[in-house]
């Protein structure tokens, strides 16, 4: 059954908006970042991942958001042409505006945390005039990343992107990315995610994204009152993610599809949020059922979490099948499944 209907004459399949940013991962891990002394440096940010990861699974991949006006910017944009990524919609900032760069630390393979260094940031100064109609026209769906609706003027750029997308049946994916570092106030969050969420067709969080997307709603609500919440607001469908108890789609006909994570060889605790929305997205626009694009989005999380990026890494579609077949082979057909 198809959840979400595409308008398939569209020349993108999608196009994340939001920030790109640098990740300098640790080369020598299981050590604090105050020790470690080598990284390697990726591409990063969240809607930068999706955008990697839908273009390695060969999707037509656009991407709005804002650079830094030096090789760092530029560096986002090389690798976006490398990647067969469309960057007409990708601005210079004008103030000096930095790229976001963040440092992880990889303790050991379950602690992890980043450091992101975000003040003055570019992809925060995208601004009004900068969104085109005719481009949100031509798009079958957009990823709308929640960081990006943290400060004005990339605030009000998003709920522009939003309007074009009402306007032009462009199907509107929320990816609530909850990073605390660019928010000033809880309730800040919960008015602008649920402004998003009320006007979404997917919404996809973690049960904390959802808690301060629902702040002012509620004080605490389960996964099913939850979904029921953003489902009666017109989603068609919220996926729940809970990290390594794996995740839960809700859908309008009143079902749910659980998942597990594929077992796998842990390097590092993150990094598999954006691998999971973009093969899950994937399966989505290729028309398969619920279950199937859960299982491709939880296959391609646990390739990224065994891995040292969070975007370099992102897999092909024949080397997620690859993932799934050898874990089948290993653990059985229902290695995933519940
Ligand atoms: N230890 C693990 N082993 C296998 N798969 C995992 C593990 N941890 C997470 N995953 C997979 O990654 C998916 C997304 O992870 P999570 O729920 O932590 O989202 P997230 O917080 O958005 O991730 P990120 O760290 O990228 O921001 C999970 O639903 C699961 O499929
Ligand atoms: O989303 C961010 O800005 C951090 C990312 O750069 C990093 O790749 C990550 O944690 C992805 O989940």
């Amino acid at each position: 059954m198809k959840h979400l209907e595409f308008d398939n004459s569209r020349k993108f399949d999608i196009v994340p908006i939001g920030r790109a940013a640098i990740d300098f991962n640790p080369v020598d891990i299981n050590r604090t970042l105050a020790e470690s002394t080598t990284f390697k440096k990726y591409l990063g940010g969240s809607p930068a991942n999706i955008a990697v990861g839908l273009a390695r699974l060969g999707k037509k991949v656009g991407f709005i958001g804002k650079v830094s006006k030096d090789r760092f910017g530029e560096f986002i944009i090389d690798y976006f042409n490398k990647e067969g990524i469309d960057t007409s919609q990708i601005y210079k900032a004008k103030n000096g505006e930095s790229l976001g760069l963040t440092f992880t630390e990889i303790l050991s393979p379950t602690e992890s945390s980043i450091l992101m260094y975000r003040n003055d940031i570019a992809d925060l100064s995208l601004a009004v005039e900068e969104i085109d109609e005719e481009y949100i026209k031509n798009v079958k769906a957009i990823v709308v990343s929640g960081t990006a609706l943290a400060k004005s003027p990339s605030r009000e750029a998003v709920l522009k992107v939003l309007e074009y997308a009402k306007k032009h049946n462009t199907v509107v994916i929320f990816d609530v990315d909850y990073r605390a570092y660019s928010w000033l106030n809880k309730d800040e969050i919960a008015i602008y995610y649920s402004i998003v969420g009320k006007s979404s067709d997917l919404i996809i969080g973690s049960r904390e994204e959802f808690d301060l997307m629902q702040g002012l709603m509620t004080k605490e609500s389960s996964d099913e009152e939850t979904a029921k919440r953003w489902l009666a607001y017109g989603n068609k469908i919220v996926v729940i993610k809970h990290g390594k108890d794996g995740s839960t789609a809700y859908t309008t006909d009143g079902k749910k599809y659980n998942i597990k994570p594929f077992p796998v060889k842990l390097l590092k605790s993150f990094g598999g949020g954006d691998a999971y929305a973009s093969a899950f997205i994937y399966g989505l626009l290729e028309g398969w059922d619920m279950i199937d694009c859960l299982e491709f989005g939880s296959a391609s999380a646990a390739m990224l979490v065994a891995s040292h990026s969070c975007s370099e890494a992102m897999p092909t579609a024949d080397e997620v099948k690859e993932f799934i077949r050898e874990s089948k082979e290993k653990y059985g057909d229902m290695v995933a499944r519940m």
